[in-house]
């Protein structure tokens, strides 16, 4: 919690200025009552037009005033609410992009998502509630009890009464629907969950035809939440009726024992009058007072959420820098290297080597799941490895700033993305400077030239939301163009010409091969025939080695590898090997 109080620091003016006038207009309020008993008393009783019109002044007067001194407090509000907001949402989205996958990981991206938008909004809502209402509500309780003994303590008693038992209908429904209001947002949570999951996953669902099972889960969540609702609900809607109950018998008893003293002559008209608003005007800030309890413990449960990302620390962190040995016989070397997830006990890689020389290309292959990818994570150093030995350029990557490590490796991951904006946009991601030389340049190495010359905009082409307006293969190159634009030491290609018919994929292959005198390659592929040509390939068979060596030392000495080729191959094909 003390991890969000300092975004609200900026804003101290605001939390202490807006109640102020807030309170401003709670005073008002309190006098309102006083002033229409003088009208009834004297005005009205006296038939003094002019005093009448005085006090109605006096009451326009302070409703304007009360007016202003509301849209102040409300101003204070928006203010610091949204500005509360924003610094929190920013230094959150900061905070995750500096936490690696196994953070990521831990929370859920579609969680982070929801703790970004929803959590911090209910949080802007509660800052602006205690700004608004925390302070005027309490005072109106108090102020009304108080204005009330002023008038007449004996029957001010009847405040005294009325006002626990108020308190104890709400502390009994609050207490009973403050749970439900909890599930409600886990439920809502849920439920953004499975829209966005839908949304996403829309073509796939169709393509299977499981609309039917999907909106049955949609509105099993849909169910669970309007039940919840609805209990939550069923409770709520004692508070008005119960609350109201015991106002209109403490209003009853304030006119039965008033009229006694009215005919006794130690009360008047105006003062009964006065009475019923200020048991009105208390009944109506409880009211209140129990709202703000339930929009506070939302936010409470918000704010531990939000807290529990920002209490976060990554994992992997980067060390003092060293200077990179660019010079180094190899660009990356693995000694023994193996590695578990940090949420299992179980490797995922186990006593890999191998040693990648600049200008090399080294194929990786394997089936799915053999730890590919993990592979791939680690030189990346999304993870640090368990066991064994890992250097770039001679250094241990710990010793690389991420900087320079995110400089030095182009990777074009299995699930590439393009992102909305143009196609030069999203070229310039690795090298913001990059000119159209040198991005036409690299969209030919891509293979991605021919398509986006026919562009009618080039490379001012819009891209749409996850490039959906270009085909697999279309987003495979021109991710692979983004990567080389930044002209990396080492290419890392993960499965990311899976989409590519095999002509194109061996012209992709020719020209990295070319361009890359001195630039390391690492392939992984599901395709022996993409890989064939690779100086080394390493065999991965459910997270171990099974070979090492060029295609043609492979057939010789690796079951796995003659099986994933027999398995691909015609066998024409395979003799011909
Ligand atoms: N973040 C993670 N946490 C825990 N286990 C993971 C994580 N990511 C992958 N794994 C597990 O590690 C194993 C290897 O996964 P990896 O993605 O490296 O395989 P791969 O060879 O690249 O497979 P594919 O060819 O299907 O992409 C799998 O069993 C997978 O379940």
């Amino acid at each position: 919690m003390k991890k969000l109080l300092i975004y609200l620091k900026k804003y101290q003016k605001e939390l202490v200025l807006g109640p102020l006038f807030k309170l401003v207009e709670a005073i008002f309020e309190l006098i309102v009552p006083l002033i229409m008993a003088a009208i009834i008393d004297q005005g009205i009783k006296g038939h003094d037009l002019p005093l009448i019109l005085h006090y109605g002044l006096l009451l326009v007067l302070l409703a304007v005033v009360g007016l202003a001194s509301s849209l102040i407090c409300q101003y204070f509000a928006a203010l610091a609410s949204q500005g509360f907001g924003t610094d929190l949402r920013n230094a959150m989205f900061a905070h995750i992009q500096s936490l690696s996958y196994f953070e990521v990981d831990q929370i859920g991206t579609l969680s982070l998502i929801t703790r970004c938008n929803n959590d911090i909004n209910q949080l802007q809502l509660a800052v602006a509630m205690i700004i608004r209402l925390a302070l005027r509500a309490p005072f109106l309780v108090l102020g009304s009890c108080i204005m009330a003994m002023r008038i007449d303590w004996q029957l001010a008693l009847v405040f005294l009464i009325a006002a626990p038992l108020i308190t104890i209908v709400l502390y009994l429904i609050m207490s009973r629907s403050i749970p439900y209001y909890r599930s409600i947002q886990s439920k809502l949570d849920r439920l953004s969950l499975l829209t966005r999951e839908n949304l996403d996953g829309i073509r796939v669902i169709r393509a299977t035809s499981n609309q039917e099972h999907e909106q049955q889960r949609f509105t099993l969540a849909v169910e669970e939440l309007f039940d919840t609702s609805i209990k939550a609900g069923k409770i709520q809607s004692n508070l008005n009726p119960l609350t109201y109950l015991i106002v209109n018998f403490s209003i009853l008893a304030i006119i039965y024992y008033g009229s006694h003293r009215v005919y006794g002559g130690s009360l008047t008209q105006g003062e009964i009058i006065a009475f019923v608003s200020y048991m009105t005007q208390m009944l109506l800030a409880l009211n209140v007072v129990a709202n703000l309890v339930v929009i506070f413990t939302k936010a409470g449960a918000s704010a531990n959420r939000v807290s529990e990302v920002l209490s976060l620390s990554s994992s992997i962190q980067f060390n003092d820098h060293q200077p990179l040995a660019k010079d180094s016989e190899a660009t990356v070397t693995m000694k023994h290297v193996s590695f578990h997830y940090p949420n299992s006990e179980e490797n995922i890689l186990e006593d890999i080597s191998f040693t990648l020389k600049p200008g090399e290309v080294l194929g990786i292959i394997g089936g799915t799941g053999a730890g590919k990818s993990t592979l791939i994570h680690l030189i990346n150093r999304f993870y640090d490895i368990s066991e064994g030995e890992l250097t770039l350029y001679g250094r241990d990557p710990k010793n690389i700033t991420e900087d320079e490590l995110r400089g030095l490796i182009g990777l074009v991951p299995q699930k590439n993305i393009l992102f909305t904006g143009t196609i030069r946009e999203n070229m310039c991601w690795g090298k913001p400077d990059a000119d159209d030389e040198e991005i036409w340049e690299a969209l030919r190495d891509a293979q991605a030239a021919d398509f986006v010359m026919q562009q009618k905009s080039g490379l001012d082409t819009l891209v749409n939301q996850g490039g959906r307006n270009f085909s697999g293969g279309q987003r495979q190159r021109l991710a692979i163009a983004r990567a080389l634009v930044k002209k990396p030491a080492l290419l890392i290609l993960d499965d990311s010409s899976s989409a590519l018919d095999y002509a194109t994929d061996a012209k992709l292959q020719k020209a990295l091969k070319l361009k890359g005198k001195k630039r390391s390659l690492i392939l992984i592929s599901q395709r022996a025939n993409s890989l064939r040509y690779a100086d080394q390939i390493l065999v991965l068979d459910d997270g171990k080695m099974a070979g090492l060596g060029t295609h043609e030392e492979l057939l010789k000495s690796s079951p796995v590898y003659v099986e994933i080729c027999a398995s691909q191959l015609s066998e024409k094909e395979m003799n011909n090997l």
